[in-house]
């Protein structure tokens, strides 16, 4: 079997909607929707093993501490577990006051049944009832007529509003899912749902939900955006009715189809953390959450430790986070090139404390959600000086002079070229050093006096060359001068620049020279002490050094 050379025989293309007057393209998302986690029924049901009672419990808590209101716990009549798992959740007194469960079963009588008994002595639940609407599915799975469909979704309202009004002391909410609504002709869905509406007669004191699922994705996002609009616009009651949207991610798009769905009008979204669920996944809550975060709309989840939530989440559904995934990734706040790391570096420069965010490359500043800036910037041989400049910058306090950058950058490539490998800011650091602070032959400065007299200094320097100890001294308007003065060789210093690696009675000096030697290239060396003269002679001998080494390696 190969794919086919006119798929137009096999697949059509969804229609569009007629929607001329369509208004979702001109909204923002300006309010919160009411946010309901499925990650312990369509997310659980999905899994290669289903959640244990244990991994369960840990993951209701968990959605509990990020904020979930409206959780849908199981799947009652599926399982002995899930059925237990209600019981445990209602008699364990595990339910915070604020948060309401929600339990889903098929339109079927002994389900529903079943699904009653679970929630007894509840405070508060939603009941979830469900039945395909799709043309195919009443063909294909109920081999009914579109009366017979809302036949079976009016006899399970009917017997839900009767077992609810038997168990009084639970605050009931119903809810309704026209499944596979996204490929339900748009007038038949609101003929069933209006015929449940009927049925269970909501006010807008007492509202229903009406859960639109895009059970399975089969549209670009722009398409349920329509349906949504147009559902709000004909659906009886709209003023007791809280609509609600439920993406899968077949072809990819479950957080645009949510977002345009929310701009179309819809009041409530169901998804899974981090895009768990059937096939491609449910819709991210995560996601939607932190993109309407970006655009400056708290979306009354926390999500301070993303991190800590993943980890939960990957050990519950015994699945890993993708490390592109977006904002929870390993590498989603990573650059490794080097244009994206110069303009990171700037822009972490440039941010300052309260501002609006402008760093470059990062919608988001990873620290909100608990990241640190350590994986921010990382260097393979695609990177820059930027980023190695900002590596040592943050790790080692070191800022490199802008010349002496592009110099290092050369040696810090010729090593991931040769080691194919990212380079830590350890190894970067260790080569800085071998490179720069250990370029110690020819001349090793052991030791230095310095007089100052009238705007003059007098240094007296202690070198070894060669196992050999020498004497040198020279006079000049400062320090540097004076040295350059008692060397042997004719040294000229091209910039200087220094600064201090950290504060207090721990604080080093570190200085950076370029220069050249004999009228030759101009190279850099660095120097780090406690006292800044010593700091910059050592920076001074270590250019020296390098240069020496470098004629003596090109003379051979
Ligand atoms: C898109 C979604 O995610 S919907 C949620 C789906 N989730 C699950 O199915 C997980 C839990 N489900 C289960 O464990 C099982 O399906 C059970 C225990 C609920 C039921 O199992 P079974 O009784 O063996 O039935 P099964 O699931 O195979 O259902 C098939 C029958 O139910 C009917 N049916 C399916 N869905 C529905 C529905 N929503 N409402 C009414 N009848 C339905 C089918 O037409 C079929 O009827 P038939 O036997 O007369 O042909
Ligand atoms: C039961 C419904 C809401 C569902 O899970 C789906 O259609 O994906």
């Amino acid at each position: 079997m190969s794919m086919l050379k006119d798929p137009s025989r096999k697949y059509q293309a969804f229609p569009a909607i007629n929607l001329p007057d369509r208004t979702w393209p001109s909204k923002t998302i300006t309010e919160v929707p009411i946010w309901c986690s499925s990650d312990l029924r369509d997310g659980n049901q999905s899994l290669i093993e289903p959640m244990d009672a244990q991994k369960k419990m840990r993951f209701f808590k968990t959605l509990v501490q990020v904020g979930l209101k409206e959780i849908e716990v199981a799947f009652p009549s599926a399982s002995d577990t899930d059925f237990n798992f209600v019981r445990e959740l209602i008699e364990g007194g595990h339910i915070p006051d604020d948060v309401t469960i929600q339990v889903l079963t098929q339109a079927r009588e002994d389900l529903i049944t079943r699904t009653f008994e679970s929630l007894k002595g509840a405070k508060k639940a939603i009941v979830h009832v469900y039945n395909a609407t799709a043309p195919s599915f009443r063909r294909i799975v109920f081999n009914q007529d579109k009366a017979g469909v809302i036949g079976i979704a009016t006899k399970a309202a009917s017997l839900i509003k009767q077992l609810a009004a038997q168990q009084p002391g639970t605050d009931w909410t119903f809810q309704y899912s026209p499944e596979i609504f996204s490929s339900t002709e748009l007038d038949f869905a609101v003929e069933v749902c209006d015929a449940v509406i009927d049925v269970w007669q909501p006010t807008p004191e007492k509202k229903i939900i009406l859960n639109l699922p895009a059970t399975v994705e089969c549209a670009t996002p722009n398409i349920y955006a329509d349906q949504i609009e147009w559902f709000g616009r004909h659906v009886s009651r709209r003023d007791s009715v809280i609509i609600s949207l439920h993406t899968h991610n077949d072809r990819g798009t479950g957080v645009a189809a949510t977002e345009l769905g929310l701009m179309a009008g819809a009041d409530r979204v169901e998804g899974c953390l981090f895009g768990n669920g059937e096939r491609t996944g449910n819709v991210d809550l995560v996601t939607v959450a932190l993109n309407m975060y970006t655009q400056g709309l708290h979306p009354q989840l926390d999500f301070s430790d993303i991190d800590a939530v993943r980890k939960v989440v990957e050990e519950c559904n015994q699945l890993p986070v993708h490390p592109r995934h977006p904002y929870v990734g390993d590498l989603v706040h990573t650059a490794f090139s080097g244009s994206h790391q110069d303009a990171i570096r700037k822009g972490f420069a440039q941010q300052e404390e309260g501002a609006r965010w402008e760093v470059p490359y990062l919608p988001i500043d990873p620290a909100d959600i608990g990241r640190s800036y350590e994986a921010v910037i990382r260097v393979n041989s695609q990177s820059g000086k930027g980023g190695i400049t900002f590596l040592l910058e943050q790790e080692y306090g070191i800022s490199l002079p802008r010349r002496m950058q592009i110099e290092f950058s050369q040696v810090v490539q010729k090593e991931t070229d040769r080691l194919g490998l990212e380079m830590t800011a350890e190894q970067i650091y260790k080569l800085l050093d071998s490179e720069y602070l250990q370029a110690t032959s020819p001349f090793t400065l052991k030791g230095h006096r310095l007089q100052e007299e009238n705007g003059t200094s007098a240094v007296d320097i202690e070198v070894q060359v060669k196992g050999e100890t020498q004497h040198l001294r020279g006079m000049g308007k400062g320090p540097l001068e004076a040295l350059v003065a008692s060397l042997p060789v004719g040294v000229e210093i091209m910039d200087y620049s220094e600064h201090a690696i950290g504060a207090g009675t721990n604080a080093k000096a570190a200085a950076y020279i370029e220069l050249r030697v004999n009228g030759g290239r101009a190279l850099h060396g660095i120097g780090i002490d406690e006292n800044l003269t010593t700091a910059s002679f050592r920076a001074l001998f270590s250019a020296l050094n390098r240069a020496l080494s470098q004629t003596e390696a090109e003379a051979a």
